[in-house]
């Protein structure tokens, strides 16, 4: 399977919400990183075809998806950002209800269904109501709705929003179990998502697709440019002003800063290993006070 986008642009009332963005993804997990409000969630309402592109094309295989209809979002399984659960619903009659909108055969879907609830450890609950399930459970059931028709394509808008950090663990295994022989977009302004499992990322800043990588790749393409420097409550302020500052610790010995910057901010500044945080906020960071 071959996700091509072409040159997408998207307008809002003259300000780009996505500027000529091009990629190409093959089976793995993406991980598409960006801040609030950089495109992501444009980008996937135009790849499930909610919203139209002023400009470009997305294919499949090499053919225009809007050539493919239906026939295309059968590939797809789709995890919106704010799924909307009727909350009276139980589980298993909510899947139901998916399978007959996605057009899957009754017993097909059944079989399906539970596989799923099983995989994602739901079985018990399956005759309870979507209300009565705590938010790790429903994005779960969200997930298994996604896959009900086998998709090859698993498209993911903030999927752990909400997740407490257990649930985000599991959540992510899920994901990786998943992704075999399938291309998963995994749409989040959370690096540590994305970190360990994604085979590529996509950094979106303001519309604008700036870097395509592995997070290790990423992570070599700034060595050199994250330091650790100590410093005390006064000579803090300085550092603060000119530089981006991606952690902050402190102890006995003083204030520890992690500084990204291409240049060495302190003499006594010693080079450190870059991660996905330091290369998110490399590109995308705006120096922020607090
Ligand atoms: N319907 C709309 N009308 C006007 N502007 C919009 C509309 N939808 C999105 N935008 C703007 O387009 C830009 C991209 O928004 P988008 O929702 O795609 O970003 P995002 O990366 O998904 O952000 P978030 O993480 O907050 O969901 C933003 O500046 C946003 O304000």
């Amino acid at each position: 399977m071959k996700v091509t986008f072409k040159d997408i642009s998207k307008q809002y009332k003259g300000k780009y919400a996505l500027k000529d963005f091009s990629s190409e993804l093959e089976n793995g997990i993406y991980g598409l990183l960006g801040a609030n409000g950089a495109g992501k969630t444009t980008l996937i309402n135009i790849f499930v075809g909610i919203l139209k592109s002023d400009k470009g094309q997305v294919l499949m295989n090499d053919v225009d998806v809007r050539h493919l209809g239906i026939d295309f979002l059968s590939h797809i399984g789709y995890l919106p950002q704010y799924p909307q659960f009727y909350k009276n619903f139980e589980v298993m009659d909510f899947l139901r209800y998916m399978c007959v909108l996605k057009d899957i055969p009754k017993e097909q879907g059944e079989k399906r269904a539970k596989e799923l609830l099983d995989i994602v450890n739901l079985s018990d609950a399956s005759n309870k109501k979507i209300g009565a399930l705590s938010g790790g459970m429903r994005q779960r059931v969200g997930i298994v709705q996604a896959m009900l028709n086998d998709p090859d394509i698993l498209i993911l808008d903030e999927p752990t929003a909400g997740l407490d950090p257990q649930e985000r663990i599991r959540f992510r295994n899920l994901i990786t179990k998943f992704s075999e022989n399938r291309i998963v977009l995994l749409a989040t302004h959370i690096v540590s998502d994305v970190e360990y499992i994604a085979n590529q990322v996509l950094l979106l800043k303001a519309g604008q697709l700036l870097k395509q990588n592995s997070p290790q790749a990423l992570a070599r393409e700034i060595e050199g440019k994250v330091w650790m420097v100590t410093v005390t409550d006064e000579t803090m302020e300085e550092k603060l002003n000119h530089f981006h500052i991606s952690n902050m610790m402190r102890d006995h010995d003083g204030i520890h800063l992690r500084v990204i910057d291409d240049e060495k901010p302190d003499p006594h500044a010693v080079n450190i290993e870059p991660n996905l945080e330091d290369v998110f906020l490399y590109y995308s960071g705006e120096r922020e006070r607090w």
